[in-house]
């Protein structure tokens, strides 16, 4: 085998190991939150978990640096809050791109309640900015959002096949392309999405639009330290 071939199967197996713990954490919070044994059990369980998570701390990562599930280049996020697999607060969200669309499918269970039985609201805010992020992201210049307005024209349901589409819209006609020094053409992209369930997907429930902007070389500086950001 090659060093890289060696590598590889050593990141896939890190990956592996990585959404396993995430799948078992995020049952843990699932059952966490419909659970209605009694006093007793929920505080032996909460010093049974107690117990487990300085097992996971004796090597940790700190802000800014890298999980050793995204080498630089990978443009991986193994642990971002809404499509990470080693994310428990992720549900995660599957994400693919569909003749350059972002269709994102997932279930929401009760932890992401709002109204009872329902998607919170803040929550469906979070999937439609990260469905607008890969839109935005498809075109190969991946952005950050400076604005996000949220239509809620339905009540999104919890434990139901959901489908969240994203895709861009037209760049603002008005705005001159003053481009700087360093090389961004300073346009911000409108994207617009939407969350259905994927039984109805022509029933829009909520509805978003936001605006991206590539950030240029001395706002990466300033923000992440100079380090490609989305790679
Ligand atoms: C991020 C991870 C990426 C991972 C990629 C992985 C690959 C997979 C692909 C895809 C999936 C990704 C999914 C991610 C989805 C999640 C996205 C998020 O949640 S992003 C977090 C929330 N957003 C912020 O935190 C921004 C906070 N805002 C700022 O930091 C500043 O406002 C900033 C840097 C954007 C601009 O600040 P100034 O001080 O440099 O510039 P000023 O003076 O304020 O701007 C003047 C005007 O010029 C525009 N402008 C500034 N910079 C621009 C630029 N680079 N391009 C175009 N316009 C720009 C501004 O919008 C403003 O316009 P006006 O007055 O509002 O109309």
């Amino acid at each position: 085998m090659t060093q890289q071939e060696d590598q590889q199967e050593e990141l896939a197996e890190r990956r592996a190991a990585v959404a396993e713990l995430g799948a078992a954490v995020r049952a843990l919070t699932d059952a966490a939150v419909v659970s209605e044994v009694d006093d007793a059990t929920l505080r032996s369980v909460a010093a049974a978990v107690a117990e487990l998570v300085p097992s996971l701390t004796a090597a940790r990562r700190e802000r800014h640096e890298r999980p050793a599930t995204d080498p630089p280049g990978s443009g991986h996020r193994w642990y971002n809050p809404v499509i990470g697999a080693g994310n428990p607060m992720a549900p995660p969200v599957h994400v693919e791109l569909v003749d350059g669309r972002a269709v994102g499918t997932c279930v929401l269970g009760l932890a992401y309640e709002g109204p009872r039985g329902y998607v919170h609201g803040g929550i469906s805010a979070l999937l439609l900015d990260q469905i607008l992020g890969h839109a935005h992201g498809a075109s190969g210049r991946p952005g950050m959002t400076i604005s996000l307005s949220l239509r809620y024209r339905g009540p999104v349901p919890l434990n139901t096949p959901l489908r969240i589409t994203g895709w861009l819209g037209e760049s603002d006609p008005g705005r001159p392309s003053d481009a700087d020094d360093h090389g961004d053409d300073r346009q911000p992209s409108h994207a617009i999405g939407t969350i259905s369930t994927a039984d109805e997907p022509d029933s829009v429930l909520v509805e978003a639009r936001g605006k991206f902007i590539v950030p240029n070389r001395k706002q990466v500086q300033r923000i992440f330290g100079g380090e490609d950001f989305a790679r």
